[in-house]
């Protein structure tokens, strides 16, 4: 019999990956699909769509359905062999939203193989065709009536994990298409769309990523019914499907369109994908360390361990429930502008290329010879809704900022970056929990965490060794399939329970690409406080326009 294989899909912003892992967690390949440069046709930008309305930004669902009939043919073009996987899971873009129409749980159950996902769902499965993604941030207004219903930010982020965020899930809004909304039978997230493709019927929602919607009780990892009333009215509770499960809970075996289009084990399980921060954490983390996924967005994520101290809940980060452990949490700080803004600075100052972007970086020192820039291209998280760029200098040997209106050309790579990493640094100390142990590792992940001076300066600027995953950057396709791994495991044997314990022969697959230079370190731990100006200056900037 040959060795069993294990499927994680990650539909991220930009691209869907999958990626195959063997009984010892090795991965055995990996397959992209990349929505702009793959599937032109639905003239995507970065994978997603901006407007018609202000902050507006959606994808098409229909190109999510046909990037993963693609994936497959790439997967059986190289050979991939279906009838080996022994579980599929995986992660989605956190918070983006999927709504089924009344005639799709038809259509998922009576999938007929000799044709694609695509022809059989598009366009009737849906309801709604432009899925919001986590980039939107049109829905302020909804965002401050649902904090004052459940009594201010605090309250609502002391019960949900996190106030009210533009791009939050509970908080999307439906009062102009109220008759979509209406011929709306079920509202799957990212990550509870892909394992209803697989199972032919709806899935449940993950209680992670559950916890990117302003919907769930993070601490009982149910549904609120004050949360469901205020965001959607009555009939939001039934739209939303059960209760949500645990990230790796084998929800029941691959369709049959699967065995007899692709050649699957008809007893193949499918187990519930999670967010792509919380699939990350699943691959990444384990104690003392910090996990900086750079992605397209930038997300900095620590693990919470079970405690009998509360994790607490702040209205500048998120906490969300743990994907395997019912009783942990992750703490996370998530950035809009994180690469594409990145990608910009290259574009505009270093010829589009990023050894260029890269030299440019490493001949200016540490602090940039008092040259600051912070790029806000979309609206950002944090902090709230600034958008822009704003340059300032502290050339006179003081460390008070003064806001001036350009940098020379060659300052802006390292301005960017400096800028990115001190608004993290400067956040950390609030949210690691107080029984969290030293931090010891900064594991970097996403696509800028192929980039060695991205990998030096993230050491140096935290003043702990970076780390990279040995033999693949694409972490929450990883997670995702170590989730279908553990749905596997656990399976095969009643008794066994913890992720922890699956995990515990496996051999650690982590390299060290750069150690802290501590002389660098001390200059930005002077620099933060003149980071923290710079950016109460842009807050007071943009709140008086
Ligand atoms: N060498 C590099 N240096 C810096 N950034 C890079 C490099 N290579 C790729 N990237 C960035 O990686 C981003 C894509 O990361 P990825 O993790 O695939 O995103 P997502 O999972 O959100 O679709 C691109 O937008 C690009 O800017
Ligand atoms: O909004 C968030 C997290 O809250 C983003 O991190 C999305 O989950 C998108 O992730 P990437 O595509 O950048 O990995």
């Amino acid at each position: 019999m040959s060795e069993p294989l294990f499927l994680g899909i990650d539909l991220s912003t930009q691209q869907l990956k999958a990626l195959l892992i063997d009984e010892k967690a090795a991965v055995v390949h990996d397959f992209a699909v990349g929505y702009d440069k793959d599937l032109p046709h639905y003239g995507t930008t970065n994978g997603a769509t901006h407007g018609p309305g202000d902050g507006q930004v959606t994808s098409p669902v229909a190109m999510w359905v046909e990037a993963l009939d693609l994936i497959l043919q790439r997967m059986r073009d190289a050979g991939v062999d279906f009838s080996r996987i022994c579980a599929v899971s995986g992660a989605g873009q956190q918070h983006g939203s999927v709504y089924w129409s009344k005639s799709a749980a038809d259509a998922l159950a009576s999938l007929d193989p000799s044709k694609s996902l695509l022809s059989q769902l598009n366009p009737n499965a849906f309801s709604i065709h432009d899925s919001p993604i986590w980039q939107d941030s049109s829905t302020t207004r909804e965002c401050r009536e649902l904090e004052e219903v459940i009594g201010g930010p605090q309250a609502l982020a002391d019960l949900t994990g996190s106030r009210a965020y533009e791009r939050f899930t509970g908080d999307t809004d439906h009062e102009d298409r109220p008759d979509d909304y209406g011929a709306t039978s079920r509202i799957s997230l990212v990550s509870s769309f892909l394992p209803s493709l697989f199972l032919g019927l709806i899935a449940p929602i993950e209680v992670s990523d559950a916890s990117g919607m302003n919907l769930m009780d993070v601490a009982s990892c149910r549904w609120d019914e004050r949360f469901l009333r205020a965001c959607g009215g009555p009939e939001l509770r039934e739209k939303i499907g059960p209760e949500p499960v645990l990230g790796g809970t084998a929800l029941g075996k691959v369709a049959s369109w699967w065995v007899n289009r692709w050649g699957f084990d008809p007893d193949c399980l499918v187990a519930s994908f999670t967010g792509d921060n919380p699939a990350t954490m699943v691959a990444l983390s384990t104690p003392g360390d910090a996990v900086l996924s750079l992605g397209t967005s930038t997300t900095f994520l620590l693990a919470i361990p079970p405690s009998n101290t509360p994790p607490t809940r702040f209205t500048t980060s998120h906490l969300l429930a743990h994907p395997t452990a019912s009783d942990a949490h992750i703490a996370m700080l998530c950035y809009k502008n994180g690469s594409l803004a990145r990608e910009k600075v290259r574009n505009e100052h270093a010829g589009g290329d990023w050894a260029r972007f890269n030299d440019l970086v490493t001949t200016a020192p540490p602090g940039n010879n008092g040259f600051w820039g912070l790029y806000f291209p979309l609206p950002e998280i944090i902090p709230p809704n600034v958008t822009g760029n704003f340059y300032f200098e502290t050339q006179d040997g003081t460390e008070t900022p003064t806001q001036v209106g350009a940098l020379p050309a060659t300052a802006h790579p390292r301005a960017i970056l400096e800028s990115q990493l001190l608004s993290i640094r400067a956040r950390v100390t609030a949210i690691l929990h107080q029984d969290a142990p030293r931090l010891r590792r900064l594991v970097l992940t996403g696509g800028a965490s192929t980039n060695p001076t991205i990998r030096q300066l993230s050491a140096d600027l935290f003043g702990i060794p970076a780390y990279v995953a040995e033999d693949t950057s694409e972490a929450a396709a990883t997670g995702g399939a170590l989730l279908a791994r553990y749905a596997w495991w656990k399976s095969k044997d009643g008794t066994r329970d913890s992720f922890e314990k699956m995990r515990a022969g496996d051999a650690e697959r982590m390299k060290l690409v750069a150690e802290p230079d501590e002389k660098i370190t001390r200059v930005y731990d002077g620099l933060v406080e003149t980071y923290s100006l710079c950016e109460n200056f842009v807050v007071d900037v943009c709140n008086r326009e």
